[in-house]
Order: structure tokens, then sequence, then C-alpha cells
């Protein structure tokens, strides 16, 4: 199981729409225009098919952040979505993610940190936002193996990425 955390509005149920999209169109063609979600309140799992694996992910809604911790056990990997368009949230998702890494249940799980929204011309480059993050201090103080990406869910920038890294973890275990 991979858990998809990350503050409202940044991007996760546009993500795996995205994913399942792809799926069915083979990752051949143009994704377009992105389809419409709604804020998650609650849960959405989503099964992933990777190269080798079917991996369930369930997104937890940025509104449910603090119930998060209750999904914590039997949950190998956690993708931490950013908005990186979004300089009012920074602080707050970094606090988050700090929060995250140092649950317990977590401590052996492998992290993904993805800034997402890279398609926006206001959005920060990664270089940006690691250093507002202090991303290099967060990676060698954590216990738990992290990667970062950028990411646009919306023109599928980056995805196969995402899928790689997906892959890669799940046939690691
Ligand atoms: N421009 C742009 N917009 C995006 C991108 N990803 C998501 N969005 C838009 O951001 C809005 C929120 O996206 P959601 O996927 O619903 O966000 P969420 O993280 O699932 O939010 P919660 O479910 O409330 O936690 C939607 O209007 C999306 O179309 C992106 O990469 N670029
Ligand atoms: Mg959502």
């Amino acid at each position: 199981m991979c858990l998809l955390l990350g503050a409202t509005g940044v991007g996760k149920t546009l993500l795996l729409k995205r994913r399942l999209q792809i799926s069915l169109r083979d990752g051949t063609t143009e994704l377009g225009e992105p389809p419409v979600t709604l804020p998650t309140v609650g849960t959405n799992l989503t099964d992933l098919t990777l190269k080798k694996k079917v991996v369930t992910v369930r997104e937890l809604g940025g509104c449910m952040g603090p119930i998060w911790p209750s999904y914590y056990k039997d949950c190998s990997s956690v993708i931490f979505m950013v908005d990186s368009a979004n300089v009012t949230q920074i602080s707050s998702s970094c606090i988050q993610l700090l929060s995250v890494l140092s649950a317990e249940h977590l401590h052996t799980a492998s992290v993904l940190v993805i800034f997402n929204k890279r398609d926006l011309p206001c959005t920060m480059s990664l270089i940006e936002m690691k250093s507002l993050f202090r991303m290099d201090d967060i990676i060698n103080s954590a216990p738990q193996p992290i990667s970062t990406l950028e990411l646009s869910a919306r023109s599928g920038q980056g995805l196969q990425d995402v899928l790689d890294w997906l892959d890669s973890t799940f046939t690691d275990r």
C-alpha cells in the first residue's frame, strides 16, 4: 500500500486520474484537458498497474490532515505532494512533511516528495522549492530514503518518473 498525502488542492486526485487515463490509452496520445476533480473528503483508493505489480494507492484528502496518522500502519511507501505554485502553503506543507517523516509507523517507508504544477508560470523551480524546504537537511536527518521529483499532473510531464519510482520501490520489496 502506498499513501498519497499533501495539502488540499495540490493535485493528488488529478495525479491518480491522469495515471488511469494513461493506462487506458497505453501512454501514446496527448492527455488533453484535465478531468474535473473535487476536494477529497475521506480517502480515495486506486489500483495502479505497474510493470511488474499492481499497487494500491490510498489518497488521503488534505482536509483529513488531523487524522492522516490513523492510516500510517501497513504502509510501505509514501508520496507527499506539494503545490509549487502556492507560496502561502509552503511552511504548512513543510511542517506536515516533517510530521509524516517522524511518524513511527512510517520509519521504514520509502518516501517520494513531488513538487507539482510545474506547468504554471508562477511555479518555483525545483531548486528553489528544495531550498525553501531545506530538503537536504530533511533528507540527511530523516530515517527514510527520500526522493524528490517535479511533476505537472495537468500536462502529464514527469508522470513517468513517478511511475518508475513506484516500480522500483515495489520491486525492491
Ligand atoms: N495547472 C495545474 N493545475 C493542477 C495540477 N494538478 C492539479 N491541478 C488542479 O488543482 C486543483 C486541485 O486538484 P486535486 O487533484 O483535486 O487536489 P487534491 O490534492 O486531490 O486536493 P484534496 O483532495 O482536497 O486534498 C484542480 O483544479 C486541478 O485541476 C497541475 O499540475 N497543474
Ligand atoms: Mg483529492
